[in-house]
């Protein structure tokens, strides 16, 4: 059926997934290099979901891409957080790296493993906020 006229309709959100990283105890967090209006900021890995491909493949090739490691994607952690005016949506996973895989910077400015007393100590991108406050529950 064609929709009704005068219905507005909006294109559902783009989604942005990104890894949260815990080895020792200690959360991945780096640190990005672009845009201007982002850059020192600091974010889980992670990246756009591309047409046809699914969450758990866009995270894994997104930590291929910026880490150059091998992940297995788990569980959800923390909401769905609204980007862009609602056009786009940050979903986070728990993602376990594949044995003897380490992370390397090649696209992000720095790395650090965060514990849990050091998670207030760079300045997040603002939507990762309610995603970092799940943490302390996970190291
Ligand atoms: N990767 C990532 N992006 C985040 C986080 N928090 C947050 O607000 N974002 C925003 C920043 C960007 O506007 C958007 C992700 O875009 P991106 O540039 O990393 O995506 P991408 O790797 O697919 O980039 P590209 O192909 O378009 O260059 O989501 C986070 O924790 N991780």
């Amino acid at each position: 059926m064609p929709p009704e006229p005068n219905v507005k309709t909006s294109p559902s959100p783009r989604v942005i997934v990104a890894a949260v990283i815990i080895t020792d105890g200690r959360v991945l967090a780096c640190q990005r290099s672009a845009p201007p209006e982002a850059a020192g900021k600091w974010e889980f890995p992670g990246g756009k979901v591309e047409p046809g491909e699914t969450e758990e493949a866009a995270l894994a090739r997104e930590c291929a891409e910026e880490l150059g490691v091998r992940v297995a994607v788990g569980d959800r952690v923390g909401p769905d957080v609204p980007l862009a005016h609602g056009r786009a949506v940050l979903r986070v996973y728990a993602a376990a790296l594949l044995d003897g895989d380490v992370p390397e910077a090649l696209e992000h400015t720095s790395m650090r493993w965060l514990a849990v007393d050091q998670l207030n100590s760079v300045p997040w991108l603002p939507a990762d906020k309610p995603i970092v406050a799940e943490l302390p529950a996970l190291l």
